[in-house]
């Protein structure tokens, strides 16, 4: 095992990704960075820019920079402008020092929207750099007024109000989306964004509290200095007069207003009610946000350590209330502080889910690949094979003396030791075998399927972990599915188990016949499954091909009918015309009823009688789609019984002249009774006497029926004689 990092370091692809990974870095980071070629790019030659076409990417550090600086001038002129207007005396006393900073605060602001007009912009996800389209962008946005109106130069109106008001410097704070930009740009960037957004929240407040205070004064001196408790006290006071204690008590009673709400001395005047009420109101939306905003930050926080730890507390709860022995849950108390104090991260697919494969795996390649390049058989792997395989691993930690496996379990995963020492021990637990340390591996003999070996898919040793040991676990279809693109690696690590195997005496000699066979029945069962699914296919095929047949031959039943019932109309015509001559001719009228009776009931019967024979035409002809056979026979037998009914009722015309009532009611129900017997006669037994038979039989009977009408005759002409 130990032999293992010495094997196929030459051609070391991790090797190879560690150079890359390391390299990328560099040239992130470095000042000079290495080209392509490798030639190192001069700070002169970075230097050099076209100032004619100088464009710059919002995404770049230049930029960030300086959106960075220009928090300086929007901050100075929100606290400086108010606090000069409202407390003259600081502003006339620094008088040089605010006009420097005024000037070059606005100095600032034009450089700003120089650079901004160079600023590129995203236009369907393409950065646009073309300058002429980066000013029209500019120049015709909201922006550019706010900007322009920001720096238009109404330090003039001092010529009107006087240099003691700063006032008129007032919409330098329309740049104040800026700040808003560059705070938003450093949150995404800063690696403790709880802390960022904490200390924005008391800048916002203290700049609130300034804007407080400095009203306050300008109020207290618009109502007279000391008149009452509440405004600021007389400034001729020695107490109150320095510039520090004015501005510092106006701090502190803002703040106590927006604090301690309500806690301050009591108003006596409307204009102190009024300034009382306006920022009592605000102190409530203050209040709230502070409690809202660290709430959040506190649950973020421990979101945070819910998701890179296991939340211990939910699990202590269980064991508690799960009476397990003291023993077990010490052990567990000792692994949660294991993890807590050398910050073991479990779940990291979990952490870096939302991020993008790509990323996920540079990271992970970033995090894995020190310990990924010790493994041997990962060290002349594919780099899109080791990316696939980097982000497949799951770190694992086990305490001192826990079984990572035990000898007879079925395997399901792979380990890849990171840090730590383990054992091979025998089943007392105590007697080492091998020692396995950082970038060994094991676990793979029980889920490699290696031929002959005895155990199976069963662990051939117990491994136990000597102290504190972080391993990758790798699973079984993972590791068979790297390994089935990778057979160099399978071969290896086949090598290595079969080596274990037979020092252990496990590894069967016949067993390579044994699995070849197994493999031989493996290839024939899957050519048979090949074989199946294609049958299947065509099965589903001469079905969609039944199903459409069925339909035209359903539609050509329905033609049929038609042509059939046009059919009958017209028999039905011809033998009206011939009752009627029979009515003129003095024949009972009841007898001809009766006959008509039966007639419709047998074409009734026959019609039906058709139309179940075309159906088990359909279904024995479905495959003579087309041929016009099925279509033809049907016809002619529709014809045939038409034709073979008629003799019947002929006969049964000629027999109405000779027999009385009676008989010839007899005779009729017979004779309908025999065609509805044939309607209602089971499907089977139609089938036995066969369609020939049965439209023969209709006939034969009529033919019956007349013979006797006629001997009956003959009977009764001879005793009449
Ligand atoms: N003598 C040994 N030396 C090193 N590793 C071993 C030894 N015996 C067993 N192992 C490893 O311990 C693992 C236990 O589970 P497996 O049988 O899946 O795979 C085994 C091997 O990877």
């Amino acid at each position: 095992m130990d032999k293992q990092g010495d094997l196929g370091i030459r051609n070391n692809q991790w090797q190879r990704l560690l150079r890359w990974h390391r390299g990328h870095k560099a040239n992130e980071g470095g000042e000079d960075g290495v080209n392509d070629k490798g030639k190192h790019i001069s700070l002169d030659q970075k230097l050099k820019v076209n100032w004619k076409e100088w464009t710059v990417d919002p995404a770049e550090q230049f930029y960030y920079v300086w959106i960075q600086l220009m928090i300086l001038p929007v901050v100075y002129n929100s606290v400086i402008i108010i606090l000069r207007t409202c407390f003259t005396k600081i502003a006339l006393s620094y008088l040089p020092v605010w006009l420097t900073l005024d000037y070059l605060s606005d100095l600032m602001y034009m450089v700003d929207m120089i650079i901004t007009v160079h600023t590129g912009y995203l236009d369907q996800g393409i950065l646009v750099k073309d300058l002429t389209q980066l000013k029209k962008h500019y120049l015709y946005s909201k922006h550019f007024l706010r900007d322009l109106a920001s720096l238009m130069p109404t330090d003039f109106l001092y010529f009107v109000f006087g240099i003691q008001t700063p006032l008129v410097r007032i919409n330098r704070l329309l740049r104040m989306p800026r700040l808003n930009e560059a705070l938003d740009r450093m949150e995404t960037r800063t690696s403790y964004p709880n802390t960022f957004r904490i200390s924005k929240l008391m800048i916002y407040i203290f700049v609130l509290i300034h804007w407080n205070a400095c009203l306050y004064f300008a109020l207290s001196s618009y109502i007279g200095f000391g008149s009452d408790r509440w405004v600021y006290p007389n400034i001729s006071n020695p107490e109150f007069a320095s510039m520090r204690r004015q501005y510092f008590y106006c701090f502190w009673f803002s703040a106590q207003i927006f604090t301690t709400v309500g806690d301050t001395p009591l108003p006596k005047r409307e204009e102190e009610y009024l300034f009382m009420i306006a920022d009592l109101l605000i102190a409530v939306l203050v209040f709230a946000s502070i409690v809202g905003n660290v709430g959040n930050v506190i649950t973020s926080l421990r979101d945070r350590d819910n998701v890179f730890f296991p939340n211990h507390e939910l699990v202590k709860a269980y064991l508690r209330s799960h009476h397990i022995s003291k023993e077990l849950r010490h052990r567990i108390d000792n692994w949660y502080q294991h993890l807590h104090i050398n910050k073991k991260i479990m779940r990291e697919n979990e952490i870096l889910q939302q991020l993008p494969v790509h990323l996920r795996t540079e990271i992970a390649v970033s995090v894995h690949l020190p310990t990924l390049s010790k493994v041997t058989i990962f060290q002349s792997c594919e780099k899109s094979l080791l990316e696939e395989l980097v982000l497949k691993l799951t770190p694992q930690v086990f305490s001192p003396g826990e079984f990572v496996c035990r000898k007879g379990d079925v395997g399901h995963e792979m380990y890849i030791i990171k840090e730590g020492k383990l054992a091979v021990v025998a089943d007392d637990g105590v007697t080492e075998f091998a020692v396995l340390s950082e970038g060994n591996f094991f676990g793979e003999i029980s889920i490699l399927n290696i031929k002959g070996n005895k155990s199976g898919n069963r662990r051939t040793a117990n491994i136990r972990s000597i102290g504190h040991s972080d391993l990758f676990s790798l699973s079984k279809e993972d590791l068979t599915d790297v390994l089935s693109e990778f057979p160099a690696a399978k071969s290896l690590l086949e090598e290595k188990g079969r080596q274990i195997l037979t020092k252990m005496g496990m590894l069967e000699e016949n067993g390579e016949g044994e699995v070849e066979e197994a493999e031989k029945v493996d290839t024939k069962i899957k050519r048979l499954e090949n074989k199946l699914e294609i049958l299947q296919t065509k099965l589903a095929r001469l079905m969609v091909e039944l199903e459409s047949s069925n339909s035209k031959m359903q539609a050509r039943v329905e033609q049929l009918e038609s042509e059939v019932a046009a059919l009958s109309q017209l028999l039905e015509c011809g033998e009206e015309g011939k009752r009627t001559q029979g009515r003129g001719e003095g024949v009972g009228g009841e007898v001809g009823w009766e006959r008509e009776e039966a007639e419709g009931e047998e074409e009734e019967g026959l019609d039906a009688k058709v139309q179940k024979q075309r159906q088990r035409e359909d279904s024995n002809d479905v495959t003579k789609e087309g041929d016009g056979e099925s279509t033809k026979s049907t016809k002619e037998n529709v014809e045939r019984m038409v034709e073979g009914d008629k003799p019947g009722l002929k006969d049964a015309d000629d027999q109405k002249e000779n027999k009385n009532e009676g008989e010839k009611k007899e005779k009729g129900d017979d004779r309908l009774g025999k065609g509805d017997g044939a309607e209602i006669e089971p499907e089977e037994e139609k089938e036995e006497k066969g369609e020939g038979i049965e439209s023969g039989e209709g006939r034969g009977r009529a033919e019956e029926d007349s013979e006797k009408g006629k001997m009956e005759q003959k009977d009764e002409g001879q005793k009449n004689k």
